[in-house]
Protein backbone atom coordinates (compact mmCIF):
# COMPACT_ATOMS: atom_id res chain seq x y z
CA UNK A 1 0.00 0.00 0.00
CA UNK A 2 2.76 2.67 1.26
CA UNK A 3 4.46 1.54 -2.69
CA UNK A 4 1.02 2.36 -4.42
CA UNK A 5 0.88 5.71 -2.52
CA UNK A 6 4.03 6.44 -3.16
CA UNK A 7 4.00 5.44 -6.95
CA UNK A 8 0.69 8.00 -7.22
CA UNK A 9 2.46 10.54 -5.54
CA UNK A 10 5.61 10.71 -7.60
CA UNK A 11 3.56 10.56 -10.75
CA UNK A 12 0.89 13.23 -9.65
CA UNK A 13 4.19 15.00 -8.70
CA UNK A 14 5.68 14.60 -12.51
CA UNK A 15 2.18 15.53 -14.19
CA UNK A 16 2.74 19.46 -11.65
CA UNK A 17 6.18 19.40 -13.19
CA UNK A 18 5.79 18.35 -16.50
CA UNK A 19 2.10 19.30 -17.34
CA UNK A 20 1.20 17.37 -20.13
CA UNK A 21 -2.29 18.21 -22.03
CA UNK A 22 -3.84 15.05 -21.55
CA UNK A 23 -3.61 14.71 -18.21
CA UNK A 24 -6.46 15.14 -16.04
CA UNK A 25 -4.28 15.64 -12.82
CA UNK A 26 -2.23 18.54 -14.81
CA UNK A 27 -5.42 20.14 -15.69
CA UNK A 28 -6.39 20.46 -11.97
CA UNK A 29 -2.81 22.08 -11.58
CA UNK A 30 -3.08 24.27 -14.69
CA UNK A 31 -6.41 25.69 -14.42
CA UNK A 32 -7.40 29.00 -12.24
CA UNK A 33 -9.84 27.16 -9.73
CA UNK A 34 -7.46 24.04 -9.92
CA UNK A 35 -7.27 24.33 -5.29
CA UNK A 36 -11.45 24.70 -5.68
CA UNK A 37 -11.77 21.79 -7.96
CA UNK A 38 -10.06 19.41 -5.69
CA UNK A 39 -11.77 20.27 -2.78
CA UNK A 40 -14.73 20.29 -4.23
CA UNK A 41 -14.14 16.64 -5.40
CA UNK A 42 -12.56 15.61 -2.12
CA UNK A 43 -16.52 17.45 -0.43
CA UNK A 44 -18.31 15.06 -3.15
CA UNK A 45 -16.61 11.88 -3.08
CA UNK A 46 -16.83 12.12 0.71
CA UNK A 47 -20.43 12.03 0.63
CA UNK A 48 -21.00 9.17 -1.76
CA UNK A 49 -18.45 7.54 0.65
CA UNK A 50 -20.83 7.55 2.97
CA UNK A 51 -23.76 6.79 1.05
CA UNK A 52 -22.09 3.33 -0.49
CA UNK A 53 -21.08 2.89 3.19
CA UNK A 54 -24.57 3.46 4.72
CA UNK A 55 -25.21 0.78 1.22
CA UNK A 56 -22.98 -1.94 2.59
CA UNK A 57 -21.50 -1.61 -1.20
CA UNK A 58 -17.94 -2.70 -0.93
CA UNK A 59 -17.08 -1.72 -4.48
CA UNK A 60 -18.71 1.59 -4.22
CA UNK A 61 -16.70 1.90 -0.64
CA UNK A 62 -13.45 0.89 -2.09
CA UNK A 63 -13.98 3.14 -5.84
CA UNK A 64 -14.92 6.41 -3.94
CA UNK A 65 -11.67 5.83 -1.31
CA UNK A 66 -9.66 5.33 -4.08
CA UNK A 67 -11.22 8.46 -5.98
CA UNK A 68 -10.46 10.40 -2.12
CA UNK A 69 -7.08 9.11 -1.83
CA UNK A 70 -5.90 10.14 -5.23
CA UNK A 71 -7.51 13.99 -4.26
CA UNK A 72 -6.20 13.89 -1.15
CA UNK A 73 -2.55 13.32 -2.75
CA UNK A 74 -2.81 16.11 -5.50
CA UNK A 75 -4.11 18.74 -2.69
CA UNK A 76 -0.51 17.58 -0.54
CA UNK A 77 1.14 18.37 -4.09
CA UNK A 78 -0.63 21.79 -4.53
CA UNK A 79 0.57 22.62 -1.37
CA UNK A 80 3.93 21.97 -1.72
CA UNK A 81 3.51 19.12 0.46
CA UNK A 82 5.42 15.85 0.73
CA UNK A 83 3.62 12.26 1.40
CA UNK A 84 5.76 12.18 4.53
CA UNK A 85 4.13 14.63 6.08
CA UNK A 86 0.83 12.31 6.01
CA UNK A 87 3.02 9.43 7.01
CA UNK A 88 4.61 11.72 9.86
CA UNK A 89 1.25 12.67 11.09
CA UNK A 90 0.55 8.64 10.93
CA UNK A 91 2.84 7.37 12.63
CA UNK A 92 3.31 10.12 15.46
CA UNK A 93 -0.31 8.86 16.93
CA UNK A 94 0.79 5.49 16.57
N1 LIG B 1 -5.89 7.89 -9.56
C1 LIG B 1 -6.29 8.70 -10.40
C2 LIG B 1 -7.64 9.19 -10.38
N2 LIG B 1 -8.66 8.96 -9.53
C3 LIG B 1 -9.68 9.72 -10.00
N3 LIG B 1 -9.31 10.39 -11.09
C4 LIG B 1 -10.11 11.30 -11.90
O1 LIG B 1 -10.85 12.10 -11.05
C5 LIG B 1 -12.05 12.47 -11.69
C6 LIG B 1 -13.16 12.23 -10.71
O2 LIG B 1 -14.20 12.94 -11.15
P1 LIG B 1 -15.66 12.44 -10.96
O3 LIG B 1 -15.89 12.14 -9.51
O4 LIG B 1 -16.54 13.44 -11.60
O5 LIG B 1 -15.64 11.11 -11.82
P2 LIG B 1 -16.32 9.76 -11.46
O6 LIG B 1 -15.62 9.14 -10.28
O7 LIG B 1 -16.31 8.95 -12.71
O8 LIG B 1 -17.80 10.23 -11.15
P3 LIG B 1 -18.81 9.81 -10.01
O9 LIG B 1 -19.73 8.85 -10.67
O10 LIG B 1 -18.06 9.19 -8.84
O11 LIG B 1 -19.43 11.13 -9.64
C7 LIG B 1 -12.19 11.62 -12.94
O12 LIG B 1 -11.88 12.39 -14.09
C8 LIG B 1 -11.14 10.55 -12.74
O13 LIG B 1 -10.57 10.13 -13.96
C9 LIG B 1 -8.04 10.12 -11.36
N4 LIG B 1 -7.20 10.58 -12.33
C10 LIG B 1 -5.94 10.09 -12.36
N5 LIG B 1 -5.48 9.16 -11.44
C11 LIG B 1 -4.08 8.67 -11.54
O14 LIG B 1 -3.22 9.77 -11.63
C12 LIG B 1 -2.08 9.44 -12.42
C13 LIG B 1 -1.91 10.47 -13.52
O15 LIG B 1 -2.96 10.34 -14.45
P4 LIG B 1 -3.37 11.52 -15.48
O16 LIG B 1 -4.13 12.50 -14.68
O17 LIG B 1 -4.21 10.84 -16.51
O18 LIG B 1 -2.09 12.07 -16.00
C14 LIG B 1 -2.32 8.03 -12.98
O19 LIG B 1 -1.61 7.13 -12.15
C15 LIG B 1 -3.82 7.85 -12.81
O20 LIG B 1 -4.17 6.51 -12.63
Amino acid sequence: MDDTLDELFAVIEDRKETLPEDSYTASLFTHDKGENAVLEKLGEETTELILAAKDDDEEEIAYEAADIVYHLLVLLSMKDMEIEDLETELEARG
